[in-house]
């Protein structure tokens, strides 16, 4: 981080501790309840943020896990014949901490570990049986004190400082939202963060780069867990009463309402979407009543039409909608800088691994059938690639070529045949160890994440490059290598011709451009082998002949390259070798003027021979 960046963050966080120190004794005693209930919700929120609106992966049991460590807090803090096994931790304020959050966590592990499987709907239904299912445990049980609940649980006191006032328990829940935020912010700014939002980007382009999307999914869960679990902590000490009602599935809806409406894409949308909605309902309870002449639940159906019309004019959140109005009078201000900071520029680059030996076997297809049911998309397919050698696979639609790019990256398994690649059998393997193993490809349908930048994109190509998780990143201990890897990615950028738009988002690049931007994602894995598939489509002549310069070097440098290209000038121009598929077999294989000419080829793929 630059001098001038790192005391901008110090003057900004400097500000924010005075507001929360100074604001609960400017502000009447009633806001700053309800302030400190917004703290509460906006922390849960967040979790929503991270886990569904950035991760992908839709939620409605986030109320549940406040609940179990509100209980827990609750029980411990009020229970004078605790089992000796807990007395221990009974009666202190971190033991109730640490006790909520561990059981927290062990719950969210076991409930993950079943529905992070689940995938479509299936996964926000699973999160909505358990929601329920721990809202009829939380009534049931009397040592929870049934749907009464828990009362009298005793004013929080830390470091010998009591937090009994609505302003003292401010400043503790800002506090704790604001380093949440932080660690937040620091988390999506780096290789682990990157991780989390590939998730939203579909599963075989992240598993193709590396990442472990179970585990991705499994931390990710655990930590928007972990943030409930402060936030039932807090409430337990806050309320002072613990009771079911607010840890209900209703309560979980609401908990989407406010990261939906906050901007479920953006950090800060937790504090402005808990903020919209408490105020939004006082505001109703208030007004109703007047307007209406009399008491009764007309909040919660205005309130309902009200989120319905506030979705379909800010379908991505009030803060999207802010920020995208900022955007303009922020960069007439401070335009984007063209290239990548000086602390990226100047890191030392990532090793890189032995380049294979002249003319080396990097891949040997033997024999490869794939079946889906009936079709036979891959009939008897055998083929060689060496180090240093471009193989082009042409063929008209539907010859069965995706599904061969597929099978040699592990993605999808053969029914038959085999594949080795650098001599060793990939039988059994996925698709991220072919990704370890130094194979890296592109896809037919651009696979990128459209709303993060083209620096970052690129950048998740090296994910195994790096090694510094969740921990690191939060606490910004992963600096060094973070600069190493967006280096790479700027070099890779530069190299392919999109050094110009490093900082643009990836989805307002020209379809073309995306696909190189897939070959430089695909370059910062350091590959021998390359997989691109049509890597022309959609390019100009100029920026074709750019991409055949480069895939020429990457020739010259020792890596194979197998691509997929339905342009013949472009394909006859570049490849050393040409096997051209039809109906899911190979029809011809050899050198670009053996295969043009060869009477099977113009029938079958060029219409026919004349
Ligand atoms: N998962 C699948 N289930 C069933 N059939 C499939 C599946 N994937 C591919 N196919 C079928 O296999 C055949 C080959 O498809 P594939 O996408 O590999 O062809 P292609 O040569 O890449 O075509 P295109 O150039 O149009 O992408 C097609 O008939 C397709 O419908």
């Amino acid at each position: 981080m630059s001098p001038i960046l790192r005391f901008r963050t110090a003057l900004l966080a400097l500000a924010a501790i005075v507001v929360v120190l100074v604001a609960p004794h400017l502000l009447a005693p009633y806001q700053v309840v309800v302030l400190n209930n917004v703290g509460i919700f906006a922390l849960v929120t967040l979790g929503i943020v991270l886990l569904t609106g950035i991760g992908g992966l839709t939620s409605f049991g986030q109320a549940a896990f406040v609940g179990i460590s509100a209980y827990a807090t609750a029980c411990l803090a009020t229970m004078a014949d605790l089992p000796p096994w807990l007395a221990w931790l009974g009666g202190s304020p971190w033991g109730a901490l640490a006790a909520g959050l561990a059981l927290t966590l062990l719950v969210a592990a076991i409930l993950g570990g079943v529905t992070l499987r689940l995938s479509g709907h299936y996964l926000p239904l699973g999160t909505i049986a358990w929601g329920i299912s721990l809202y009829y445990l939380f009534g049931t049980l009397d040592i929870l004190g049934g749907f009464a609940g828990i009362t009298g649980v005793p004013p929080l006191r830390l470091f010998g400082i009591g937090f009994e006032s609505s302003e003292s328990l401010f400043v503790l829940i800002w506090v704790v939202v604001l380093v949440s935020l932080l660690a937040t912010l620091n988390l999506l700014d780096s290789r682990a963060g990157r991780a989390i939002r590939t998730l939203n980007g579909g599963q075989i382009m992240a598993e193709s780069m590396g990442i472990d999307t179970f585990r991705t999914k499994m931390v990710t869960f655990l930590l928007a867990a972990g943030l409930a679990a402060f936030a039932g902590w807090l409430y337990a000490y806050t309320q002072r009463f613990v009771a079911p009602t607010p840890f209900s599935l209703q309560a979980g809806i609401e908990y989407m309402f406010m990261a939906l409406i906050g901007g479920a894409g953006f950090v800060w949308g937790a504090i402005i979407g808990a903020g919209a909605v408490v105020y939004l309902k006082e505001l109703l309870q208030d007004v109703l009543p007047l307007l209406l002449g009399k008491g009764g639940n007309y909040e919660t159906m205005v309130f309902g039409l009200l989120v319905i019309v506030l979705m379909q004019k800010m379908p991505l959140g009030i803060t999207d909608t802010a920020a995208r109005r900022l955007k303009p009078l922020l960069h007439a201000r401070r335009p984007a800088p063209s290239g990548a900071a000086p602390w990226i520029t100047a890191a030392p680059p990532l090793p890189r691994r032995p380049r294979p030996a002249p003319a080396e076997s990097i891949l040997e297809v033997r024999g490869l059938t794939r079946r889906f049911g009936g079709l036979v998309a891959n009939h008897d397919l055998s083929f060689s690639v060496q180090a240093g050698q471009i193989l082009a696979v042409i063929g008209p639609n539907g010859a069965g070529k995706s599904t061969l790019f597929n099978q040699l990256s592990c993605v999808d398994t053969p029914t038959a045949g085999q594949i080795f690649f650098r001599g060793r059998t990939v039988n059994g393997r996925s698709a991220r160890d072919m990704a370890a193993a130094g194979l890296a490809r592109t896809f037919q349908h651009v696979k990128l994440l459209p709303t993060m930048s083209v620096l970052e994109n690129a950048a998740i190509g090296a994910h195994l490059r790096g090694g510094k998780g969740v921990f690191s990143s939060i606490l910004r201990l992963d600096r060094r290598e973070e600069a190493q890897l967006l280096k790479e990615a700027e070099t890779q950028l530069v190299r392919v011709g999109l050094g110009a738009h490093l900082h643009a988002e990836a989805g307002s690049l020209a379809l073309g451009q995306q696909r190189v931007l897939e070959i430089a994602r695909a370059l910062c894995a350091d590959p021998c082998l390359l997989l691109l598939d049509e890597p022309a489509a959609g390019l100009r002549l100029k920026e074709k002949e750019n991409l055949a310069d480069l895939l020429s070097k990457l020739r010259a440098e020792g890596i194979a390259v197998v691509l997929v290209e339905h342009d013949m000038d472009f394909v006859m121009g570049l490849a050393d070798r040409v096997m051209v598929m039809d109906f899911g077999e190979k029809i011809a294989e050899g050198l670009p003027e053996q295969v043009q000419a060869n009477p099977l080829v113009l029938e079958a793929y060029l219409g026919g021979a004349e």
